[in-house]
């Protein structure tokens, strides 16, 4: 079902109740047939979480921190987005098939909506959480400036369109809710924004250890500093700045726009911030998570 058809608006199709990509739809059973390796190391995040982020922190430690070798390609184009789907160019599924193993792939999809085989193949899984506040902030500047995703309309609707979870990859509750629960019962390191924000250092240390990876101090070091969001910002291999303008129009937000936590206190209403504090009371009642909304 499309929810949004007005005038070249790009389109969102549904998937068990989950808004998605018009194009992503209509390639699901191409998706939903993806044949996971259990080598693969899959990065999974809610839109706007810090997927770039973490990205070229894991290629980094891929790559034993030889800054080098991780300017081989833009980012988007390092690591296959399972769910992509934008003919003529490959798809996801067609570029990770494509991929030497060992592989790392992203995705944005709610755990319930992943292909069975990553199950099956007991993958490792890296999810990076981050705020709900400073999520919906950043998606809203992302869609102002992504021509592949609806215009968010007024910042007053955009909010309620988020807190309703019409955006696409769906409800930011029920996303970080579904990946949380699985954290115990497989291969998964669970990260939040907040924390590699604040203490990048020992974050790195747990995604290198996940990956099974042992580098010198010297070589942490040179991670830390090369994907500080000042020199993600300047490096044009992450800042998105090789994507064309007809997918994202920079010069409308910048993709690397502020980088920070508490962003949402410049963009929410006192009244806006009483109304989501008691959503996310009620939509996140019984599950242990704790975030970090400022640092
Ligand atoms: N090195 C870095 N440090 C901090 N934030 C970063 C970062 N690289 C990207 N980001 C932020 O992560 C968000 C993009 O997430 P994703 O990669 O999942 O689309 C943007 O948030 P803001 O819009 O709040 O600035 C972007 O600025
Ligand atoms: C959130 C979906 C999305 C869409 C387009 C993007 O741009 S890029 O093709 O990766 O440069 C990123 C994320």
């Amino acid at each position: 079902m499309a929810l949004t058809t007005a005038g070249t608006q790009p389109s969102l199709g549904e998937v068990a109740g989950i808004p998605l990509p018009a194009t992503t739809v209509d390639n699901w059973p191409q998706i939903q047939g993806f044949k996971a390796q259990s080598d693969d190391l899959l990065i999974c995040t809610y839109p706007k979480s810090g997927t770039t982020w973490i990205q070229e922190i894991v290629d980094l430690i891929g790559q034993s921190g030889d800054v080098d070798k991780c300017q081989r390609a833009a980012i988007q184009h390092r690591h296959p987005f399972l769910e992509w789907a934008r003919p003529p160019q490959p798809s996801g599924v067609e570029k990770a098939g494509a991929m030497p193993r060992p592989r790392v792939l992203r995705t944005h999809l709610p755990a319930q909506l992943l292909p069975p085989s990553f199950w099956e193949s007991n993958c490792k899984f890296l999810y990076v959480a981050r705020n709900a506040k400073d999520c919906l902030v950043s998606y809203y500047h992302f869609q102002r400036m992504n021509r592949t995703l609806p215009d968010p309309g007024t910042w007053d609707q955009y909010f309620e369109t988020f807190i309703s979870g019409k955006v696409a990859w769906g409800s930011w509750f029920e996303h970080v809710r579904g990946w949380w629960e699985l954290r115990d019962s497989v291969r998964m390191l669970f990260l939040f924004y907040e924390d590699i924000k604040r203490n990048p250092k020992q974050e790195i240390q747990k995604v290198m250890k996940f990956m099974g990876k042992n580098l010198d101090g010297a070589m942490l070091d040179t991670i830390v500093q090369e994907t500080t969001f000042e020199k993600m910002k300047a490096n044009p291999m992450t800042n998105r700045s090789t994507a064309p303008k007809t997918v994202l129009d920079q010069s409308i937000s910048p993709f690397m726009r502020k980088g920070i936590v508490g962003d949402w206190k410049n963009h929410f209403t006192v009244a806006q911030n009483e109304r989501f504090d008691e959503i996310y009371r009620q939509k996140m009642k019984g599950t242990s998570i704790n975030f970090c909304t400022e640092l």
